[in-house]
């Protein structure tokens, strides 16, 4: 049996904001501080010690962890970042106002673009502020892969080689694993642990900040379906509040 934490980072500027935030590198808001260094203290006071930690290449996971680990007095663990845990591409929506672009397009395309399994929202234009063409993290990817626009099933199968590749090994050796991450990158990996359905996952939303620990059988199948939040209450709350952005 193995161990996975799952850790979506605290509360960023943007989502304080309600902005469609993607690969833009925003920042932790104060509250989104405050819920990693408590994700840090939930999982001390729960036992769980990791023994290796990974994060995306935003600086909203990257300082999650941080945080987490500063206060669990783990900073000394190994971490290691892919832009394969980043959060899903967001397109040409990056930087715009939920409740505004649902306002303008209707709850159903809002819901489309901002849940669907599939369905991709416009890419986002090369020249615009918002692009992550040319920055740096990313040079050294084939520039047609790094994303202008992404559906979750994009994001399934640019994190999967990673899952198998990187973070299955270790699991594999008994290790714990923290995967300090983003809603949909950590909604891909819980559509492929529970085996959800391409419907269901519409349904499935993450909180900031509040560790998801997954006991995992020999071939990496939850032991309990879902996993088990640190906070099953505060964790309950906040999956609503994710559900609702964007209603006025
Ligand atoms: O990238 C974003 O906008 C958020 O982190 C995730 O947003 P969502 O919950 O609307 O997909």
């Amino acid at each position: 049996m193995a161990t996975l934490v799952l850790l979506r980072h605290g509360e960023s500027v943007w989502n304080a904001k309600g902005l469609f935030t993607g690969w833009v590198d925003v920042d932790l808001s104060e509250k989104g501080e405050q819920e990693a260094r408590t994700g840090g203290r939930l999982l001390a006071e729960a036992g769980f010690t990791p023994d290796v930690v990974y994060t995306s290449t935003l600086k909203r996971a990257i300082r999650t962890a941080n945080l987490a680990l500063e206060t669990a007095d783990l900073l000394w663990l190994p971490v290691r970042r892919s832009w394969r845990l980043n959060e899903r591409h967001y397109g040409a929506l990056q930087g715009k106002d939920k409740a505004q672009t649902r306002a303008e397009f209707g709850d159903e395309q809002f819901m489309i673009w901002r849940r669907s399994y599939d369905t991709p929202p416009p890419p986002l234009a090369d020249d615009d502020r918002y692009s992550q063409v040319g920055d740096p993290r990313y040079a050294h990817l084939p520039q047609e892969i790094v994303p202008r626009t992404e559906c979750l099933a994009d994001v399934v199968v640019r994190l999967l080689p990673y899952w198998y590749d990187q973070i299955v090994p270790e699991l594999s050796a008994g290790r714990t694993v923290l995967v300090a991450a983003h809603g949909n990158s950590l909604r891909a990996l819980v559509k492929h642990l529970d085996g959800v359905s391409d419907t269901e996952i519409a349904g499935l939303n993450i909180p900031t900040g509040i560790p998801l620990v997954y006991d995992l059988a020999d071939d990496f199948t939850p032991r309990k379906p879902g996993g088990e939040y640190l906070d099953p209450q505060a964790a309950a709350a906040a999956i609503e509040a994710v559900k609702n952005q964007g209603k006025k």
